[in-house]
């Protein structure tokens, strides 16, 4: 190792993307190892081990995925390398929405935020910049090695040796791996990619010698994994202050290239990415986000809160699952997981994950400590670690619970997801999904997988879908209704355009309760939960419903959600749309049914629809809420106030949906539940029934552990319900 004061600074970079973390980190880890000389004979990889002397931890708002142009100076400068073309703002593909919404943009900047304190306590810093990720590295190169630089100074020099980052499944993330790659090389630096370590299970225990060989369902994937609790590896310890290298001197760090400038603050940071995402004015029914003074219910005190009020950043998601765990939340997951409404129905550890502030295999040892009675120790050093509060709470020392048992389940489908993405590359993307019968073979973006995929067992039954623009109808190969299936809309003359169907839908005005509710709760908070998203995937794709283009469906979530993970968010509307890893065909979410069984008192769709709050739904149990699960189905003087209500006059889609009495004796019931016959993703399974074993879906099953009915599910009691499909 060269010596920090020899006046010229050798350089590491470590480009960090979705891994903002120092805990169980491998990059940092073999950082701190070679910087600390240690050698456990462990190393990550057998390459060459550069000479540095200094770490720069950077991250780089990608140009492409995120709007920059708030970052744009207002006198924009122009160096003598010449000022660049400010970057056309980053819009999705089909909708042309813009590709990061400002839920996410704010949760990316609390989570960089965050990094940049952890690196600071731990003596370093993190530098943030704006642009395409290959082109800030480009810049920041030639200025390093510019003998003429303004940045040489009596200082010293710095001269940059290499960059390392973490690989990425997705294709977009490949080529800028690519792109960087080329970079670095022609300049004669070394670069170097580490595994991305944030899944369940690490990619050297996985039984398959090649992504080929991944079962193209999930079942058969989970059992050749199985038991999951002893699968994943230890995490790699966080390191210690002084155990990294120094970090360079900040005058000599290059800045970022015009016409951008980077907020010195988290405020200015989270104002400049919010600039730009105007959603507010697009939507303007937000103010029917629920608010104490709108709640009004009958049957409930229980204030419907934000689900995810929760902000960004590793230490954030640290306290997350030591709340779960301190409450009893994880114990008891199982039983509340197919909640709508509250903080705690499930862990909402998605954003820290997909932005990698957390890894799951973290998640799975401070469960598996708790399991055993140990307090989990956090990095955090504020969090209160109260012996006798932890040992009060449900399942602590009690080994591991169906709740735990469930949430370890659940971080397999996220591995799932990515290796699907990484198997099928491209494909992830396509309307004919994973199964298209048209989709060329494709080489998967992983290094440990280039040979050529074959498609999977399934082809892709023919669908039909209405497409926004003539052109995407004009390219696209299956055969397109042009106007909404008149059966489901029990409205043959009404005919709305795609993009009117498309707006109904975001705005969630549909005119179905569950999908409004949902719509709007996305819209409003960044998140909506799983269930609320099968049926929304399911409502949009199907075609006995509205039968759209699902990759727009896809494109808003991954505009709105504050976890948006491309894999798991393709993926899973793959799924739920009947072109992915669904290994039962043509299934359908019935969203009133849904409703009747996960929102039973309405409570759900009566928080988010407004409109619907002051409807008075009498004593008749889930018979009295079929207007509001259908608004069209209101009368006399329940529908006052709503007259001329578009979406109450004007469904899109009318569902067939009855109630029907069954004896209290008779039908098979669950606990709790209002369901007299059982639709398929919804059947009984008990609680002991945490499904190893059965079949569910990414999107699909989720009935497992629980009464049909769920937790919330209706209290209707003798009633049974009858609707179409599921
Ligand atoms: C149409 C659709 C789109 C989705 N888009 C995303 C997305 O962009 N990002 C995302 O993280 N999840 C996505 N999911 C999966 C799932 O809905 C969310 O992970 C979950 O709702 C997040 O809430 P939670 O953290 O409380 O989950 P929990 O129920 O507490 O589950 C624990 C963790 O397991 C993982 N997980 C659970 N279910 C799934 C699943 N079906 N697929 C992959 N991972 C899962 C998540 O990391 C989650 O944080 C999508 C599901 C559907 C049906």
């Amino acid at each position: 190792m060269a010596s920090p004061n020899s006046g010229v600074s050798k350089v590491l970079i470590y480009l960090l993307r979705r891994d903002l973390r120092v805990t169980d980190n491998p990059v940092l880890d073999e950082v701190a190892r070679l910087y600390e000389g240690r050698d456990s004979g462990e190393h990550i990889s057998s390459q060459p081990v550069p000479d540095f002397t200094h770490l720069l931890p950077l991250y780089v708002f990608p140009a492409q995925q995120v709007d920059v142009s708030g970052f744009l100076h207002k006198d924009a400068r122009t160096r003598e390398t010449g000022s660049r073309k400010p970057y056309a703002p980053a819009r999705s593909q089909v909708g042309n929405f813009p590709r990061t919404g400002p839920h996410r943009a704010k949760f990316t900047a609390e989570s960089v935020w965050d990094l940049k304190q952890s690196f600071q306590k731990l003596g370093s810093d993190l530098v943030i910049r704006a642009g395409r990720l290959a082109e800030v590295l480009d810049d920041m190169i030639e200025q390093f090695e510019r003998d003429d630089s303004v940045l040489s100074t009596e200082d010293g020099r710095l001269e940059l040796v290499g960059v390392w980052m973490t690989s990425d499944a997705l294709p977009e993330e490949k080529e800028d791996e690519a792109q960087i790659k080329a970079v670095l090389e022609n300049g004669g630096k070394q670069f170097r990619l580490f595994g991305d370590e944030k899944y369940f299970v690490d990619d050297a225990d996985l039984p398959y010698s090649s992504m080929n060989e991944l079962p193209d369902v999930y079942t058969t994937f989970r059992k050749s994994l199985e038991p999951l609790r002893s699968k994943p590896r230890p995490v790699r310890a966080a390191p210690q202050k002084g155990s990294l290298p120094p970090f360079p001197t900040s005058t000599l760090i290059p800045p970022q290239f015009a016409p951008y400038e980077i907020p010195t603050t988290l405020e200015t940071l989270t104002e400049r990415l919010l600039r730009p995402l105007d959603l507010d004015s697009a939507l303007n029914f937000f103010n029917a986000a629920p608010s104490e003074a709108h709640w009004v219910s009958t049957y409930t005190a229980k204030q419907v809160t934000n689900a995810h009020p929760l902000s960004g950043g590793e230490t954030r998601g640290q306290h997350r699952v030591q709340h779960l765990l301190r409450t009893g939340a994880m114990t008891l997951y199982h039983e509340t997981r197919n909640g709508l409404v509250g903080e705690d129905f499930s862990t909402k550890l998605s954003g820290y994950l997909a932005i990698g502030a957390l890894t799951a295999r973290w998640v799975h040892w401070q469960m598996h400590a708790f399991e055993e009675g140990k307090i989990p120790a956090s990095s955090d050093k504020e969090a209160d670690d109260d012996e006798d509060e932890w040992k009060a709470a449900p399942g602590f020392g009690g080994g591991e619970s169906e709740g735990t048992a469930g949430v370890r389940f659940e971080l397999l489908w996220r591995d799932y997801m990515r290796l699907c993405a990484q198997k099928f590359g491209a494909r992830l993307f396509l309307l004919d999904g994973f199964r298209g019968a048209s989709a060329r073979p494709t080489t998967a973006g992983s290094e440990s997988t280039t040979s050529t995929i074959t498609s999977p067992t399934k082809s892709a039954p023919t669908k039909t879908w209405r497409f926004l623009t003539e052109q995407q109808e004009a390219e696209s190969t299956s055969p397109k209704p042009t106007t909404l299936p008149a059966s489901a809309n029990n409205a043959p003359s009404f005919a709305l355009s795609t993009q009117q169907v498309l707006h109904r839908f975001v705005t969630g005005t549909t005119g179905i309760g569950l999908i409004d509710a949902s719509m709007r709760e996305l819209a409003v908070t960044g998140y909506t939960s799983n269930r609320a998203r099968q049926n929304c995937a399911s409502f949009l794709s199907s075609p006995s419903h509205l039968g759209v283009d699902w990759r727009l469906g896809a494109e808003w979530y991954e505009c709105c959600l504050v976890d948006y993970d491309g894999a798991s968010n393709w993926g899973n509307w793959q799924y739920v749309a009947g072109v992915g890893n669904d290994p039962r065909e043509g299934r359908v979410f019935n969203p009133v049914k849904q409703a009747v069984e996960y929102d039973g008192r309405g409570e759900y769709v009566r928080a988010w629809v407004a409109e619907l709050r002051e409807v008075r739904v009498g004593e008749g149990g889930v018979e009295g809420l079929m207007g509001v699960f259908q608004g069209w189905r209101l009368e006399g003087e329940e529908r006052e106030g709503l007259e001329g209500v578009e979406w109450v006059e004007r469904p899109l889609v009318r569902i067939p949906f009855e109630v029907a009495r069954r004896p209290r004796e008779g039908g098979r019931r669950a606990r709790g539940g209002a369901v007299g016959r059982g639709g398929g993703e919804n059947r009984a399974r008990g609680r002991g029934g945490r499904g190893r074993g059965q079949s569910r879906g990414g999107g699909g099953e989720k009935g497992r552990g629980r009464g049909q009915g769920g937790s919330r599910g209706s209290r209707s009691g003798s009633r049974g319900v009858r609707g179409q499909a599921e």
